[in-house]
């Protein structure tokens, strides 16, 4: 059988980026993407409003929900500070498996915990399995009718603090109404709207930052 999507893209990686280069890998994929093959990373356009949050929060300890390929595993990675660490969820093994090899060749694998399973079955784990007290920092960027759920997970587990930022992708398109109604209604959470655009697209997305409150 033929190769994969994710594999065409971690061989445009191979192929175009410089290995322990962290820029040179996001500028690989998002050019294979943009003109060779869409795939569902969070992109360019979206990607610098996500570096700029991340910048702000600068976090201990970050968690993202959907690995996919590890195109935003490396962009948060590579902003972290030293000693800080991220977290990253991925339910299907394909997409792991190339995520572990984008991640390593960008040489950020010191600073990313791949953990393979379901969000939902995983979160209650985290802080036993990992020492995690609180999450500073989390991706919402997998299954969008999850969003809501793993939210509430996230908190019912005491694994948010008051301060924690959650950052939402794709709230537009394909959309989660449900995580903006939870989100922009719960006196828990501060909530904005970042408009951006699908990635590599012309299609409006956007990205919900929300503040936990405590
Ligand atoms: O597919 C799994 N996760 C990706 C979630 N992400 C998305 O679905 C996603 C989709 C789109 C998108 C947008 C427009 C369009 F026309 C088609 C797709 C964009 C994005 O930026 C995403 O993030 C998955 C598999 C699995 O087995 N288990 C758990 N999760
Ligand atoms: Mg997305």
């Amino acid at each position: 059988t033929g190769s994969s999507r994710p594999q065409r893209m971690l061989k445009a990686v191979q192929k175009n980026a410089t290995k322990g280069d962290p820029q040179s890998v996001i500028s690989a994929i998002d050019h294979y993407c943009r003109h060779k093959e869409w795939a569902m990373n969070v992109g360019d356009d979206k990607g610098l409003i996500l570096d700029s949050v991340l910048t702000e929060v600068n976090p201990s300890t970050a968690l993202e929900l959907g690995t996919y390929c590890g195109y935003s595993t490396v962009r948060i990675a590579r902003l972290l500070s030293p000693g800080s660490k991220l977290f990253t969820v991925e339910f299907n093994p394909a997409f792991a498996e190339v995520a572990r090899q984008i991640i390593a060749y960008a040489g950020l694998q010191d600073k990313v915990t791949l953990v393979e399973g379901s969000s939902g079955d995983l979160i209650p784990k985290m802080k036993e399995q990992f020492g995690i007290k609180y999450f500073d920092f989390v991706f919402l960027d997998h299954w969008k009718d999850r969003y809501v759920p793993d939210t509430k997970l996230l908190e019912d587990c005491g694994l948010l603090k008051k301060g924690s930022v959650l950052l939402a992708d794709n709230v537009i398109c394909p959309g989660a109404p449900e995580y903006l109604k939870y989100v922009r209604n719960s006196p828990r959470y501060e909530s904005r709207y970042y408009k951006s655009n699908l990635e590599y697209t012309k299609v409006e997305d956007g990205l919900e930052k929300s503040v936990f409150l405590g």
